[in-house]
């Protein structure tokens, strides 16, 4: 639910506002999800030209994108592209053609789709001898994450369970393989959020009404099989393949930086060559690896049917990959599902020989049926990490400190088959080593299960998000936002070109109804590329990220630099920030008188009022210290945000941190007992289902409370100064105060921070301040603040 708390009503309602759309804020994306990019990033040039455009136009599928991609080469080391390509060709060879059944792979779903599980594959040991080409974490290949990994590689000289997710003791008949296809799910997703939820409590595999579709130019995608209402439990599955790093206390020297987790490079290095159970294996040829169905290239030597993209070998092989998916995708990928089952006779070796050491005794399970290069290409399309386990989730499960600080990367086969939307439509994080999956919106029969890959960055501008799915997962969004968002011209491009895509069948757009059930404003483009601008670091945690923003700085600078008048103040209207300007300005209306207030008990010190203000926004303020002029704008703004989060990033950090904000600031402003404040609380429990499903009441003001002090919600800073403003105060000020004359406002009315006043260029410290605002040069009448 999202519903508007203006308390600003000047504004009214409809608080979008309409800046330029040019002044694109580009970041250091490197905050994005930090999962698999790395691998990618670093082994490729892809500066992406894969817009699935005019150059494509015709065919139902580019494979354009195919080329930015890591060649096997560049991740190796070594030319095995033949290997990778040999191995995966045989495997859709033999499950498309039926003439060689997968039998290697000991009762896969792809050999009882096969056919005869009597014949074995091919020998592959060239193939399956991970080693060869395993990319290295020195020289020219670089990993992103430094932390050491506790576990270390698997292989003959390790024991089994360093690696591979959680090595169970196999139950008798636990190769899951084996296994028929998995009856519905019994337990009720209540039931499993409890668990979940429950200290020490293992958390069962839980697979909710989902069902696997193609979809127009992205693969295959998950889709919900009835109406599904917000917060409900999804997908709860384990990892086929985990790697966690070292607490961040215990990092060495050797690890600037002190990253948590380790990366998606030592996760692709430590599956090369281990043990998986045949369920694991089947997986791991089944997902995506960068290949393209439609490119008939891929597949020449086996193919005699030509032609690109549409052809019919290429329906075949979607159609076929789409049959086998389903049949994993339906077995349970619990806590024994990767591991290798203990009786070795349930298990055959891949290609019927232990290719990596022939001669050593087999353990059990098989061995990981890709060469090195395809691990590293599977892990960097498929594989999550996050720096450390989420705070809310680790205080309510009350994980010990240490793991606290853990971070990890991993697969979870069947949660990789979920697209990416740039307006999502589920939430996803770890409890545990368990992936959990959930709605985070209402969501209808048939409407496509959509996560982001963006993680916090949400809110990032359209450029952004484009080039960095372009290069990390070879695709171009089409989602509802990024259609929205692209400018005028290119939105009629993409409508001639797109055909049923325009009509929600594109793996960003929902699906079956998504586009009907949720319609974005109009006015998101503009407002999201502003507010990314001013608060993208993380749901407007300061005041001053809300009310500044690059342009204006950088308006100033420009005026200055043209030989304007100095600073801030060269900024007229006439811009073509003038839209901007005007909301910024009105609010900023709210602001000065608040700060006359401040300023005026701050000069009982006495402070000059640049020194003055410098202190001011130097600390942190409790919400319920801030006068209501100060306070209503900024509760203004994060109920804006949080409309603009809920709509883009449901189930987001993002999302929840605005609403708690929200939620403390009107109880400061207004009391608990408001009408505001009620909405307020129905708002922030709707946001925290969203991420964290429908929630006792006691687990929620839980979480809740973790929550509030993560994003510091009962705290504020408040803007400062830069350019003329500054400037005035400290010209004509007098001295400083000495160093440590930190003043108590007559009365209590608040305490500014002790510390060496110097004049000059207050504020404006952190990514520019307000401009414009001219502050008298001369202290001023002491006045207490009621
Ligand atoms: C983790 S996989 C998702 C499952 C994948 N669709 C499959 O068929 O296995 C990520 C890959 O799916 C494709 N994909 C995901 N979201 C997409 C989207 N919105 N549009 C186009 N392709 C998408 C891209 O090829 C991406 O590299």
């Amino acid at each position: 639910m999202s519903q508007k708390t203006y308390l600003h009503s000047a504004r009214g309602p409809s608080a979008f506002r309409q800046p330029s759309r040019h002044a694109l804020a580009v970041e250091n994306v490197s905050g994005l999800r930090p999962c698999l990019a790395p691998l990618v990033a670093q082994h490729q040039n892809c500066a992406c030209s894969c817009r699935r455009s005019a150059e494509t136009a015709g065919s139902s599928q580019s494979s354009s994108w195919l080329a930015n991609q890591p060649s096997t080469s560049q991740l190796g080391g070594r030319g095995v592209v033949p290997h990778l390509t040999a191995s995966r060709r045989q495997l859709w060879r033999s499950s498309i053609g039926g003439e060689r059944p997968l039998a290697a792979v000991a009762c896969s779903p792809f050999a009882a789709a096969g056919g005869s599980p009597a014949a074995a594959a091919p020998a592959s040991s060239a193939v399956v001898d991970g080693r060869t080409c395993a990319p290295s974490t020195s020289g020219t290949v670089q990993t992103v994450h430094t932390a050491p990994v506790q576990h270390l590689r698997p292989g003959p000289s390790y024991p089994s369970h360093t690696l591979l997710a959680r090595r169970r003791h196999a139950r008798p008949g636990a190769a899951a393989a084996a296994a028929p296809a998995a009856a519905p799910p019994s337990l009720d997703p209540s039931e499993v959020d409890e668990l979940l939820y429950t200290p020490g409590e293992e958390v069962p595999y839980y697979m909710g009404p989902l069902e696997l579709r193609e979809v127009s130019d992205a693969g295959v995608g998950v889709f919900v099989t009835e109406d599904v209402p917000c917060g409900t439990l999804l997908l709860a599955c384990y990892p086929l393949a985990l790697l966690r790093g070292r607490p961040v206390g215990q990092l060495s020297r050797q690890q600037p930086g002190g990253a948590a987790a380790p990366s998606p490079l030592e996760l692709a290095h430590a599956m090369e060559g281990a043990r998986m159970s045949p369920l694991a294996a089947a997986w791991m040829l089944g997902l995506y690896d960068g290949s393209d169905a439609d490119d008939d290239d891929e597949y020449d030597e086996y193919d005699s049917v030509g032609g690109k993209g549409s052809s019919a070998a290429a329906r075949q092989r979607r159609a076929q990959r789409l049959r086998q998916l389903r049949q994993l995708f339906r077995q349970p990928f619990g806590d024994n599902a990767a591991a290798p089952a203990d009786d070795e006779d349930e298990v055959e070796e891949v290609g019927g020989q232990d290719a990596a050491s022939p001669s050593s005794p087999s353990p059990s399970g098989v061995r990981c049926p890709l060469p090195a290069d395809a691990v590293a290409r599977v892990v960097t399309f498929n594989a999550y990490g996050e720096s450390r386990p989420d705070p809310a989730v680790a205080a309510v499960r009350q994980l010990p400190g240490a793991v606290q600080q853990c971070g990890c990367v991993g697969l979870w086969p069947p949660f990789s088959l979920i697209n990416h939307s740039c307006a999502p439509v589920a939430s996803y994080g770890l409890v545990g080593d368990v992936m959990v999956v959930r709605a985070a919106t209402d969501l209808a029969a048939g409407q496509q299960v959509t996560i982001s890959y963006f993680g916090r960055r949400a809110l990032a501008p359209l450029e952004l998000r484009r080039s960095y799915l372009a290069q990390h997962y070879g695709f171009i969004c089409t989602c509802e936002r990024c259609t929205l968002e692209a400018p005028p011209e290119e939105e009629e491009e993409e409508e001639e070109e797109a055909g049923p895509r325009a009509s929600g069948e594109g793996a960003g757009g929902g699906g079956g109804g998504g586009l009907a059930a949720r319609r974005l404003p109009s006015e998101l483009p503009s407002f999201l590329e502003d507010l990314h601008s001013t608060c993208s670091r993380a749901a407007a945690p300061h005041l001053t990220d809300l009310l500044t923003g690059r342009r204006w700085a950088a308006a100033a600078a420009a005026a200055a630099a043209a030989g304007g008048a100095a600073g801030g103040a060269a900024v007229s209207k006439d811009e073509p920030l003038s839209d901007l300007v005007d909301e910024l300005s009105e609010l900023y209306g709210y602001l000065s008188e608040g700060w006359q207030q401040l300023l005026r008990a701050a000069a009982a010190a006495p402070l000059t009022a640049a020194a003055a203000m410098r202190a001011v926004t130097a600390r942190r303020w409790h919400v319920a210290e801030l006068p209501p002029n100060v306070l209503l704008p900024y509760i203004d703004l994060l109920a804006e945000a949080q409309e603009v989060a809920t709509a883009v990033a449901p189930g987001s950090d993002l999302a929840v941190a605005c609403s708690v904000r929200l939620l403390y600031g009107i109880q400061a402003a207004l009391g608990p007992e408001s009408d505001e404040f009620r909405e307020a609380e129905i708002s922030c429990y709707d946001a925290l289902s969203a991420r964290y499903g429908v929630l006792e009441y006691d687990t929620y003001e839980q979480i809740l409370e973790v929550c509030s002090q993560l994003y510091g919600a009962a705290e504020v800073r408040l803007p400062g100064l830069t350019g003329a403003a500054a400037g005035a105060g400290a010209g004509a000020a007098p001295p400083p105060p000495p160093v440590g004359a930190a003043a108590s406002a007559p009365g209590g009315g608040f305490a500014l921070p002790g510390g060496p006043y110097v004049d000059g260029g207050a504020g404006g410290g952190e990514g520019g301040g307000m401009v414009g605002l001219r502050l008298p040069a001369v202290p001023v009448e002491a006045e207490v603040v009621e």
